[in-house]
This record gives C-alpha cells, structure tokens and sequence, in this order.
C-alpha cells in the first residue's frame, strides 16, 4: 500500500536520505575535488558464502584494516565486511539504483565500516558517516571469470541460511577498472534501512552471461523443506531524492 507522497511502508518514517534512488546523468554536479577511490583488497580475508534468505553474500574477515578502501568521497578508511548482489526475474530489471530510469539487470554491493570512528560494524550501521558501499552494475555480455568462482558455489548454498567456507578471493575482480563514479548519501537498502551510507556507485557496468545471471536465480528465499520460492526481484523500489545532490568524479 502507498501513501499520497507514492511513499510505501518500506521507506522508514522521517527519513530524508532512503536508498536506492534514480540517477539523473545530467543532473549530477562533476565535483573536482573528489579523488580517486583506492581499493586494497586481501583475497585471504575471505571467510565464506552464504543464502541469507534475501541475497547470497560473501563475508570477510573484518578484524582488522586487511580489506579497505579509502579516498573517494571518504574522510576515513573503510574496511570490507561483506558483498552480495540483487537480481531480477528476467534481464529487463534487476538492480536497485537506476541510471537515467534505466534498470540493469543485477547490482553489486561492496560493504564497508569505518573502523577508524566506530568500534564496531553494529555501531557504524546506525552513523551518518558509518558505512561506505560500492554499487557496480552487471550488464548482460561476455562471461565473466572472475564470478564465475562465485556462480559454481551457489548450488551449495540453495537454500536459505546454508554455508560453505569460501578460502580465497579478491573482490576486485568484480570492479570495473574505469575509475568513474557518482557519490551520493544514502541508507542501507533493506532494514534497518539506517542512513548511514556513502553510497559510491561505479559508472562503467561489469558484463557477465545468460548462464551467470540464471545461477543467480536458481536461489531460494526458502528454508531446505519449506515449499520452495525463487530468490528474485530481491531489489527495493525507487526512493524520493529530496534534498540531495548526486556528484560525479567525471565530467
Ligand atoms: N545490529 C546489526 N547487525 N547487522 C546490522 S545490518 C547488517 C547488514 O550488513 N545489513 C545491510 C543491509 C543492506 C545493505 S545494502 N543493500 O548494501 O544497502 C548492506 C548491509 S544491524
Ligand atoms: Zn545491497
């Protein structure tokens, strides 16, 4: 159900910076003064994949400065803590931010904390300037090697709440190497839907295949015995931009 604002229950009461949104290419600011973001991963840190019952995600060792990013629009060095995706039913809508309304069919999420502020990863969720995640849109194209590794331990984890350990992997290989960005404040995009989150969206999509993005959707939101739903369309609608402005680290 909707309200008069076109606003649903999902976006959380007050909130003035709810993610994702809709980037308008043209009126995004090109702001000089953002740098490039450094992205420093330790494949080792890799702990394991897992169906948490609404995307699969990837977690990292995150107890101390191994995995980290810094620069961009960041005052501080962020440390990985995990990534995961969101997909649609079919390749015409998928991801969660769109560029000039245009849906892609899948987005990947790279989820840090400042470590440097905050103590923990549950204190940082609830700060203003806790959290910093990298979108990277997928296209449909050319396989793509690198999530490949990731697409061949997804039967494994089917159902939700299944594990498997995940030695090693570099993340990296997920980023396109184009270093263009947007930037904008935003909110974790599933609950706590906290507004803690520098959202830093990469500009240049990654390609995978026909066959990758099915593996995706082979998924179940649903417990091993329960009456088995297909983990799809895990994306959140559109959130009202309001008072922000989106910057681009390109012109
Ligand atoms: N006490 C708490 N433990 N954990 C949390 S929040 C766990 C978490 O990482 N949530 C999360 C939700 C959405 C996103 S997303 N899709 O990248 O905005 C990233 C991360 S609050
Ligand atoms: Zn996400």
């Amino acid at each position: 159900m909707a309200s008069a604002d076109g606003s649903s229950p999902l976006t959380i009461p007050g909130g003035t910076r709810q993610s994702p949104i809709n980037i308008q290419w043209r009126d995004s600011v090109y702001d000089p003064f953002l740098k490039p973001l450094k992205i420093s991963y330790d494949p080792t840190t890799c702990l394991h994949i897992w169906n948490n019952g609404y995307s699969f995600l990837v977690e990292f060792d995150d107890s101390a400065d191994r995995s980290i990013i810094v620069g961009g629009p960041l005052e501080n060095q962020y440390r990985l803590k995990q990534f995961h995706f969101h997909w649609g039913a079919i390749n015409e809508w998928g991801s969660e931010h769109t560029v000039d309304s245009k849906f892609y069919p899948a987005e990947l999420h790279l989820v840090h904390w400042n470590a440097v502020v905050y103590p923990t990863f549950e204190e940082a969720v609830m700060e203003g300037n806790g959290l910093a995640v990298i979108g990277v849109f997928l296209k449909l194209g050319a396989h793509h090697e690198g999530l490949q590794m990731l697409v061949d331990a997804l039967p494994a984890i089917k159902h939700k709440d299944a594990v498997i350990e995940f030695d090693v992997f570099d993340p990296s290989c997920l980023i396109p190497s184009c270093p263009d960005y947007w930037t904008y404040a935003g909110s974790l995009t599933t609950p706590p839907l906290t507004e803690s989150v520098t959202w830093i969206i990469k500009k240049q999509p990654i390609e995978v295949d026909e066959n990758q993005l099915e593996a995706f959707r082979m998924l179940l939101f649903t417990s091993d015995g329960e009456e088995e739903k297909r983990m799809v369309d895990n994306f959140r609608p559109l959130q009202p931009l309001m008072n922000r402005t989106v910057r681009s680290s390109f012109q």
